[in-house]
C-alpha cells in the first residue's frame, strides 16, 4: 500500500521520480482550483513534500486530519505554521544539513566581494579606468578585522569557520550563548554591530526576527562596515540599509536575500558598494540534490517507523 502524499512545491526531478515511485502524489502546486483540490485530497494524506517558499498555514492544515510528516527541502521554514504542527504532534524535517557548507561559501564569496569592491573593481577594469586613471584604490586587509554573526547556527558556525583562517576575530549574538562555539557571545545586537567590521546574518527568518538588524544597528555598523546577509531579507530593516548604503553611513552589503524576491527594491542595483546575489547561496545542482534526497529518505524513515534524518526540533 503507498501513502497519499500531498505535493505543496516539487522536489528536485531525481527526488520527485523516486517520489512518484514510491507513494500517490497529489500536486497541490499545480491545482488552479488550490481550495477545492485541498478539500478532495486532503484528507487521505499522511505526508506533506513542501519547500521554505510554500505556506502552509493552520487552516490548510484543518483539511489535513491524517497528517503524520511534513519534509521540506528548505532549511528555512517561517512559511509554515510549525506551532499549528506542534499542537498535533506533526515532525517537520529540514535540510540544513544538506547546504550549510554551500551557503557559507556563498557568505564568504559575499564578505570579500564586498571588502575587496568586486563589483567596482571589475567595472574599473571593464570600462578602461585601470588604464585611463591607474592604479585602483587600495583597500583594508581582512586580516585582524572583526566578524560579527547574527545567528550562531549550523550556517553560522560554517561562516565563522570560514572567516578565522583569514585571521579574523568572531563574535556572534543569538538568543543564548552556545557553549560548543569557541567564540565570544554578544547578548546585545547594537553592541555586536559597533564592535564589528562585517556584520553577517545567518539567522531564522519569521516575525520573531523581523528587522531584527534595525537603523540603529545599521548606524552603529558604521561607514567602514560590512553587512553581509544570507538569512532572509525581513532580518535587515532593508529601506534603513539602503538609505545608510547611499549616504555612506554604512561602508558597503553583499546580500543574496530580500525584502522582495525575486524582484528586489531597484534602489539596490544603482549602488556601487553592494554586491547582489539572487538567493542562490545553495544553488549547485550537488547541494539542492541533495536537499531534495532529504526530503525522500525523511518520508521513507518515518513510514518506515525510523527516525527521522533530520527533524527541525
Ligand atoms: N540564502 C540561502 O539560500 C539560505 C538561507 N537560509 C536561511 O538561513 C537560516 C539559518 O539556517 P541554519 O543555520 O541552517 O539554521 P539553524 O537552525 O542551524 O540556525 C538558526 C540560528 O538562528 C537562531 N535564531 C532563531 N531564532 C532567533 C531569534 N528570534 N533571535 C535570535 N536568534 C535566533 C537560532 O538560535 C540558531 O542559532 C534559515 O532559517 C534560512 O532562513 C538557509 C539556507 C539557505
Ligand atoms: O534552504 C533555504 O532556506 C533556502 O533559502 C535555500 O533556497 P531554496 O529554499 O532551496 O530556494
Amino acid at each position: 500500500m503507498s501513502e497519499d502524499i500531498l505535493v505543496l512545491y516539487p522536489a528536485r526531478p531525481k527526488a520527485m521520480e523516486q517520489l512518484e515511485a514510491t507513494y500517490r502524489l497529489h500536486r497541490y502546486d499545480e491545482a488552479a482550483d488550490k481550495e477545492a483540490f485541498l478539500a478532495e485530497h486532503g484528507s487521505k494524506c499522511r505526508g506533506i513534500v513542501t519547500n521554505g517558499h510554500a505556506s502552509l498555514t493552520r487552516e490548510m492544515l484543518a483539511h489535513l486530519p491524517n497528517l503524520e510528516i511534513v519534509a521540506c527541502s528548505s532549511a528555512g521554514f517561517e512559511t509554515v505554521d510549525t506551532a499549528a504542527l506542534k499542537e498535533r504532534g506533526i515532525p517537520l524535517t529540514n535540510t540544513s544539513d544538506a547546504l550549510c557548507d554551500e551557503v557559507a561559501d556563498v557568505a564568504l564569496m559575499l564578505i570579500l566581494a564586498a571588502r575587496r569592491d568586486l563589483v567596482r573593481a571589475h567595472r574599473y577594469v571593464e570600462s578602461g579606468d585601470w588604464g585611463r586613471k591607474g592604479m585602483f584604490p587600495l583597500l583594508s586587509t581582512m586580516k585582524g578585522k572583526r566578524l560579527g554573526m547574527v545567528g550562531m547556527g549550523r550556517i553560522g558556525q560554517a561562516i565563522a569557520a570560514r572567516c578565522v583562517p583569514l585571521g579574523m576575530e568572531v563574535a556572534y549574538f543569538g538568543r543564548s550563548a552556545k557553549p560548543a562555539v569557541p567564540h565570544d557571545f554578544q547578548p546585545d545586537i547594537v553592541e555586536l554591530a559597533r564592535w564589528a567590521d562585517v556584520m553577517t546574518v545567518a539567522v531564522a527568518g519569521g516575525p520573531a526576527t523581523e528587522k531584527l538588524v534595525s537603523a540603529e544597528v545599521i548606524e552603529a555598523l558604521g561607514p567602514q562596515g560590512t553587512l553581509v546577509n544570507v538569512a532572509r531579507g525581513t532580518v535587515v530593516d532593508e529601506a534603513a540599509m539602503i538609505a545608510a548604503l547611499r549616504d555612506g553611513r554604512l561602508g558597503s552589503a553583499g546580500l543574496d536575500v530580500y525584502l522582495n524576491e525575486p524582484d528586489p527594491d531597484p534602489a539596490l542595483t544603482g549602488l556601487a558598494n553592494v554586491t547582489l546575489y539572487p538567493h542562490h547561496a545553495s544553488g549547485t545542482v550537488e547541494t539542492r540534490d541533495a536537499m531534495a534526497q532529504l526530503v525522500v529518505d525523511n518520508l521513507a524513515a518515518h513510514f518506515a517507523g525510523k527516525p527521522l534524518l533530520t527533524p527541525a526540533w
